[in-house]
């Protein structure tokens, strides 16, 4: 759908440069109840990288794997699935279904609907409210605006600086998440979430040789050490071979070409490791980490160095630049580089330039909105491996380096009624960090089928700073795997008895 608005408009109360899901609640939340009017710029798609690129396609490719292996470990099912593997190509097309054939219709709706203007083009900082944006036709437009303007620009993969690596052209996160072709030898470098996702949909889709070469000594090195190893041992077990502690030195490639999204990149790839040793695969996937979009957006022409991640206050009001004009949520920001941490930093950047605009707030003063420090307290994410791991604020290590009187307390989710029924050889892990200091819980952790959804229950403990003896008398339901709550602070209650 074409996003067309009055050609000849210049003026609006916000702009939003990046129309990712974090920059959509931008704008809907200073417009919504303030009678202010706002206009996305966006180079490519509305809804950004999570919708076609990211979340969405990694999500769908991951969900079929999950229930084929779910299946397979419950009797009066498991026979049934004897000898049966994924319908690749209707696995492909549920993910084309999912990221609505990379076609941004339906978002451009909902936008015009709430009354958000959206104009697709490239756009760069042209000094203070300024917005210039080089549109498809090949013309500049130059927009201002009166209030303020939100940068969400987002990340895309790093390309680490290693000889041959850019001319080999290797695959990039929106290549793995949109595959149309399962290569038969696959070597995906890094060990953070990327590259852990990647491999448990890559390996049931029928890659036949897939290694994972990382530098650290273990996988997703931000969780808790125990989420990491789990998640090796299982891949290890699906014939995924792991290469801790080893480094590229070197890629070449046979013919790399411009094949277009989720197509080999060219003929044979060789990848050099540090111990002299090589790998020869059909497709290199990088998943080194993410590289903020602010290298060519303009930033030099308000103050502000181009490239980086941006730093903000609690209000998300660009530090480098004065005047509480610009904003920035999402990745670039590198706060929190999760799609729904992007859209929390959004709705306080909307309402706090609401409240500033409506208010009559002179430039510097307090917006009266409450910070995001609260729910970046919480910081809740999911790792949809197998088996999943979910997280919510802060880890054993982090709260030690925080300075906090740490005590934490496992449980093995495996001995639960509740996981039980779920599979008799289900395989899981819980941990709580607490804060003797406040008799609060800090940091919660649980690995295991299924524990997505208790994350949840751990934010609202955390963010909420719920006191133990309250937490006491949240009973969980039978036969659930939030019982792990329980079992948890019993284990708390008897190590405190314990200790004295
Ligand atoms: C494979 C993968 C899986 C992921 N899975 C999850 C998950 O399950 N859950 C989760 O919470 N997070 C996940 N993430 C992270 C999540 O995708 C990001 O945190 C999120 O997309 C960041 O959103 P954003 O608002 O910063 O911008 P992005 O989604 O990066 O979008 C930025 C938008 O800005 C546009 N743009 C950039 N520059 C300009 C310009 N100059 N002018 C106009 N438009 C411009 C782009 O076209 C794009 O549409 C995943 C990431 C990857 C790579
Ligand atoms: N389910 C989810 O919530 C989800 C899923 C995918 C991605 N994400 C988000 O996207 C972001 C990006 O994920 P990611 O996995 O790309 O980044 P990451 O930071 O999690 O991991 C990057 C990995 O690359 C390695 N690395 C970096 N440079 C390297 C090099 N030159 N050689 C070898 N290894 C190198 C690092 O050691 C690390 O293991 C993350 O912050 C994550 O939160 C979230």
């Amino acid at each position: 759908m074409a996003a067309r608005v009055d050609p000849d408009r210049s003026e609006w109360d916000v702009i939003v440069l990046g129309g990712a899901a974090a920059g959509e609640n931008a704008a809907q939340y200073a417009t919504q109840f303030s009678g202010l009017d706002a206009v996305l710029v966006e180079a490519e798609l509305l809804g950004g990288e999570c919708s076609y690129w990211a979340c969405m396609p990694s999500k769908a490719l991951l969900r079929p794997a999950e229930v084929l292996d779910g299946g397979r470990h419950v009797p009066g099912v498991s026979s049934l699935l004897t000898g049966r593997e994924l319908d690749v190509r209707a696995v492909l097309a549920r993910r084309d279904t999912v990221v609505n054939g990379l076609d941004d219709s339906s978002q451009i709706g909902w936008a015009l609907g709430v009354g958000i203007d959206v104009v697709r083009g490239y756009g760069r900082l042209a000094g203070e409210r300024a917005v210039a944006v080089r549109t498809a036709a090949g013309g500049t437009r130059v927009l201002t605006a009166r209030h303020a303007v939100v940068i969400d620009t987002g990340s895309c993969t790093t390309v680490p600086t290693i000889p041959g690596m850019s001319e080999a052209r290797p695959w990039t996160s929106r290549d793995v998440t949109n595959l149309h072709e399962v290569p038969r030898r696959v070597v995906v470098l890094g060990g953070g979430v990327v590259a852990c996702e990647a491999a448990t949909w890559l390996k049931p889709l029928g890659v036949e040789e897939l290694s994972i070469v990382y530098r650290r000594a273990g996988l997703l090195a931000r969780a808790e050490p125990f989420a990491g190893r789990m998640v090796a041992d299982r891949l290890t077990a699906a014939g995924v071979r792991l290469l801790p502690g080893r480094s590229v030195t070197e890629v070449r490639r046979d013919d790399p070409r411009d094949t277009g999204v989720g197509l080999p990149h060219g003929g044979e790839v060789t990848v050099r490791l540090d111990d002299g040793s090589t790998l020869v695969a059909d497709e290199l996937v990088l998943a080194t980490g993410r590289t903020p979009n602010t290298q060519d957006i303009g930033l030099s022409s308000v103050g502000c160095p181009d490239g980086g991640f941006l730093e903000v206050d609690d209000e998300q009001a660009v530090r480098a630049v004065d005047g509480h004009w610009l904003y920035a949520v999402g990745d670039v920001c590198g706060r929190a580089l999760l799609t729904h941490m992007g859209k929390y930093q959004a709705r306080i950047a909307g309402e706090v330039i609401a409240a500033r605009a409506t208010e009559g707030r002179p430039d510097g003063a307090g917006s009266g909105v409450p910070g995001s420090a609260d729910g970046h307290r919480g910081n809740p994410q999911v790792t949809f491996t197998d088996p999943e791991v979910g997280s919510a604020g802060m880890t054993e290590r982090e709260a030690r380096a925080a300075g906090l009187d740490v005590a934490t307390v496992e449980y093995d989710m495996a001995a639960l009624a509740g996981t039980y029924v779920q599979r008799e050889d289900y395989l899981g892990r819980a941990k709580l960090v607490f804060d003797r200091g406040t008799d609060t819980v800090v940091g919660a952790t649980f690995v295991g089928s299924g524990v997505a959804e208790l994350v949840h229950s751990a934010t609202t403990a955390i963010v909420a700073r719920v006191p133990l003896p309250v937490l006491w008398h949240v009973v969980p339901s039978y036969p659930t795997a939030s019982e792990v709550w329980l079992r948890l602070l019993e284990a708390y209650r008897a190590e405190k008895r314990r200790v004295g």
